[in-house]
């Protein structure tokens, strides 16, 4: 599966200690993450996370961009809601991709948690259809 992280900087540690508590999920599965996020991770797990730009720099519109192809299979996305964020147009855009799609996405821990037992428990296995079963680009 493909899973992104992403977390504003008062919910990084929230973050942190989500994905250290669910490592053993997280293992062997393929990881992304805006840039900040991604290197708090690393730094305090063993995973190997794809990090993108950070998010005010475009880090969320990249990941966004998987989301637009329906490649993304989970999204935790841990938002500050008592704090404007100057790259509310792109974190807007995210969320509504994921509609688009209707991509699993957690937008805080206690939706975090449930998704990723679900995760464990093979919840997620009608993704493998998605991506077996997706259109090509001119069927769109
Ligand atoms: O701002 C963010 C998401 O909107 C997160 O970006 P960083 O992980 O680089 O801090």
């Amino acid at each position: 599966m493909k899973i992104a992280f992403i977390a504003h900087d008062r919910k990084k540690e929230e973050m942190v200690n989500f994905v250290i508590a669910y490592e053993h999920v997280f293992e062997g599965q393929e990881l992304f993450s805006t840039g900040t996020t991604g290197s708090r991770i690393m730094e305090n797990t063993d995973l190997k996370i794809h990090r993108f730009m950070s998010g005010p720099l475009g880090g969320d519109q990249q990941i966004g961009a998987l989301v637009a192809q329906n490649e993304m299979d989970l999204i935790v996305f841990l938002r500050d809601p008592l704090m404007a964020q100057p790259h509310e147009p792109d974190i807007n855009a995210l969320l509504r991709l994921c509609d688009v799609q209707g991509i699993p996405l957690a937008t805080n821990i206690a939706t975090a948690e449930i998704l990723v037992k679900a995760l464990d428990r093979g919840d997620f296995a009608w993704r493998e259809l998605v991506h077996k079963y997706k259109p090509t680009s001119d069927e769109v």
